[in-house]
């Protein structure tokens, strides 16, 4: 089977593809490279002994993804395209909904034009608000504080009407918890641009000299020990989520939606000490305020998934902790600098 993977230079999109081809499936990458170095499609191709076709496109681009599909027998899609920092989308709202919509429904149109009728969607926890209780069950209400996260949530809904109009389209909406940790070659992971938002990225540059010290965004919050508690999920884990999620949708379900988080939540504070153990590195620390929009705490139900699919999350916080290290360690500057040095 032939896997439309989008956004699959990036950090999800790049784990999965991997796990893909462990699968057994082709992969069809199209990334634009917006956040994300083409660099990785090399690494991939190390890590897996397969070579993986890569379309330089951005998705919005009808004409140029139209070729893709014409090239191609595309027998599913998994879309991670999209823009994904939160703060961002809060002082460029029109650039997230003209990226993460146009692109989706681009994708979709093209989808329906070629009989394509497998999709897997990257949704994210952030569709769950500030919700009342955790753990948190995929039918618990939905609501979403920035655009980024109404995007996802418009989204999802949009694959409902959908898959209400047409019973022969199968959709699995996948919420990702909190993504960390790297594939355990070291040779791909996570890298963002200027300073992190993201908790373990930040932790990672203060563990390599690269940032002075970590704010810990309030210790006054409702958990055990004052500090945001979250769902951190082995991105390996993740990615195998995908694959199981598309054995699901070959059983032609309609619409599934499912959690994907480990079921245990770690404060900041946990996954600091958590990660000095990994690492044998000392993380400095100061608090400080909580950050605006920030919530307690959010941790998921994963059984529907375990049930459903099959899927857990093997992978544990040590284990997270390492694999991002030896990514960072090996990578002090993410792929660039790697990339130059191969030259
Ligand atoms: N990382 C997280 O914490 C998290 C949590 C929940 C959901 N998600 C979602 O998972 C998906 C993948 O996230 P990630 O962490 O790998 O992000 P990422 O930025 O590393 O990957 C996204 C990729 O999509 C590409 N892209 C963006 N817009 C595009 C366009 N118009 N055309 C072609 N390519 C485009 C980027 O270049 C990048 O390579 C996203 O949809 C994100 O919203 C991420
Ligand atoms: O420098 C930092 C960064 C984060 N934190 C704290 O660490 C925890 C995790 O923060 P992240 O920014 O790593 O993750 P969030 O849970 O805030 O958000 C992430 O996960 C969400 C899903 O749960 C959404 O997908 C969202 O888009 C994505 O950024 C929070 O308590 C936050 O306050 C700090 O103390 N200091």
């Amino acid at each position: 089977m032939n896997i439309l993977v989008t956004g699959g230079a990036g950090y999800i999109g790049s784990h999965t593809a991997i796990e893909l081809i462990n699968a057994g499936y082709e992969v069809v990458i199209v990334d634009n490279l917006c956040n994300s170095n083409p660099v990785v499609i090399d690494r991939i191709q190390e890590i897996t002994g397969k070579s993986v076709k890569f379309y330089e496109i951005d998705t919005r681009d009808s004409k140029k993804l139209r070729v893709v599909f014409e090239e191609n027998k595309i027998d599913a899609v998994i879309h991670f395209a999209a823009l994904k920092a939160v703060g961002e989308s809060v002082e460029k709202p029109l650039e997230y909904y003209d990226n993460n919509l146009t692109n989706t429904i681009t994708v979709l149109k093209l989808m329906k034009e070629f009989g394509v009728d497998k999709f897997v969607f990257s949704s994210s926890a952030t569709v769950y608000g500030n919700p009342e209780t955790c753990p948190i069950r995929e039918d618990f209400p939905l609501s979403t504080t920035n655009p980024y996260g109404s995007t996802k949530l418009m989204i999802e809904d949009m694959l409902r009407d959908i898959c209400k109009a047409n019973k022969d389209f199968n959709v699995a909406i996948l919420r990702y918890f909190n993504p960390i940790g790297a594939h355990e070659s070291g040779l791909i992971g996570e890298e963002p641009h200027g300073i992190p938002n993201n908790l373990m990225p930040y932790i990672t540059k203060v563990a390599i000299g690269q940032l002075k010290q970590l704010s810990v965004f309030g210790d006054d919050y409702d958990t055990h020990d004052g500090t945001g508690v979250r769902d951190y999920i082995h991105v390996v884990d993740l990615a195998n989520g995908h694959v199981k999620a598309l054995e699901k949708l070959n059983q032609k379900p309609g619409l599934v939606t499912y959690n994907l988080g480990t079921g245990t939540g770690y404060s900041v504070l946990d996954l600091v000490k958590a990660f000095e153990k990994a690492s044998g590195v000392e993380i400095p620390y100061k608090i400080v305020e909580r950050r605006a929009g920030d919530i307690a705490m959010c941790y998921a139900d994963a059984t529907k998934a375990q049930k459903e699919l099959g899927w857990v999350a093997k992978y544990d916080v040590n284990k997270m902790c390492q694999d991002s290290w030896n990514w960072q360690s090996k990578n002090p500057n993410g792929y660039q600098k790697k990339a130059l040095e191969t030259v």
